[in-house]
């Protein structure tokens, strides 16, 4: 689909690398050349990824162990990237979400959503693009949003808000650090199946899977999310900026996607707050 140099030569970050759709990009970043950043908080999912990047196709895979809830921590490792030199892509995907009655939410439980999905996205590109600009180099943020940004998304409002904020800032940036070379855009997901997102958003008792309500009658690729990413950071996409795209096979048109829990018991709720799962 691409030529196998597409992204030589480029120096990409990707949060959340270590696994799920993160593990899938950045393993179609380095089979096109990149050298890669991944981080995320569990070190030893992290080095297993990155080892076999390296003995697959045979580039640069580093880790850093960073929670990007911390701006210190976030701070610390943009410095110890830019040691070995500026990177040209970071790609903001890791995040938190899970399933809950909004009138059920703590402060601490939407804060757990809130700040790596928002404020943590936001530490990582204040942290690059201020590098670049002191450094006059050209740079590209990638967000991984979703298609909560369009529609909203009941009974997962703190992660549907915290993607609104992040497209409102790759719409900003797009305008602000555009004149400085920088490039900021979005790709909104459907359902892609991954551990993480299985595990907070379809616990067994959701009756239909996203599949089914699909107008493809099916859920993502890894695959095509990842060429699609390749693609947005490539020098092939210089023109778009600002720009989120949606790959959902057309979900969102039909409905947010979390309807079906509108139909939920109060016991069925009760179960869902007792059985919740951590990753
Ligand atoms: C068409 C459909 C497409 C849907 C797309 C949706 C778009 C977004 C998708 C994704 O983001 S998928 C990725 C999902 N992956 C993850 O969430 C992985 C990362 N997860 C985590 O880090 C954690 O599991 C967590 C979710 C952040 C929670 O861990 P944390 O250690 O931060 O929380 P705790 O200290 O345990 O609790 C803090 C606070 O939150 C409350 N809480 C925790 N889990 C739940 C839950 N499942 N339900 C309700 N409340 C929860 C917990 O009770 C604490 O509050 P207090 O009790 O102290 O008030
Ligand atoms: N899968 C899907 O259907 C959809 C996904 N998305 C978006 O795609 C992106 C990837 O989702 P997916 O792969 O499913 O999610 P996963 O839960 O599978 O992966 C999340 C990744 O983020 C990392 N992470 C989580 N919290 C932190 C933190 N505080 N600091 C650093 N790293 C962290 C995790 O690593 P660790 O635990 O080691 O920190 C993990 O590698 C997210 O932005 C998600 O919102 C959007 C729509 C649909």
């Amino acid at each position: 689909m691409f030529d196998k140099t597409l992204l030589a030569n480029k120096r990409i970050l990707v949060t959340g690398g270590g696994s799920g759709l993160g593990a899938s990009m950045s393993r179609r970043f380095a089979e096109l050349g990149a050298e890669l950043i991944i981080c995320g908080r569990r070190l030893e999912q992290l080095e297993q990824t990155a080892a076999q990047l390296r003995a697959d196709f045979g580039g640069k895979v580093s880790v850093a162990r960073c929670d990007i809830r911390d701006a210190a921590a976030v701070e610390a490792m943009m410095e110890t990237i830019w040691c070995d030199g500026p990177l040209d892509v970071l790609v903001n995907n890791a995040a938190a979400t899970f399933i809950a009655q909004s009138e059920h939410l703590s402060a601490r439980a939407a804060d757990a959503i809130l700040a790596p999905t928002l404020h943590g996205a936001m530490y990582c590109t204040l942290e690059a693009g201020r590098r670049w600009i002191a450094g006059h180099h050209k740079g590209v943020v990638l967000s991984i949003l979703s298609t909560s940004t369009i529609t909203g998304r009941a009974f997962t409002v703190p992660s549907a808000m915290a993607k609104s904020g992040l497209l409102a800032m790759t719409k900003s940036l797009a305008v602000e650090w555009g004149p400085r070379g920088i490039r900021t855009v979005a790709i909104a997901p459907g359902p892609f199946p991954t551990t993480g997102a299985t595990g907070q958003l379809r616990p067994e008792t959701r009756d239909s899977g996203p599949a089914a309500q699909n107008p493809l009658g099916r859920v993502g690729k890894h695959s095509e999310l990842a060429n699609l990413a390749s693609f947005l950071i490539s020098d092939q996409a210089g023109y778009i900026n600002g720009e989120m795209v949606v790959q959902d096979g057309g979900a969102h048109l039909r409905a947010s996607g979390a309807e079906d829990l509108l139909q939920w018991s109060d016991a069925q709720w009760a179960a869902q707050r007792a059985a919740r799962t951590k990753t």
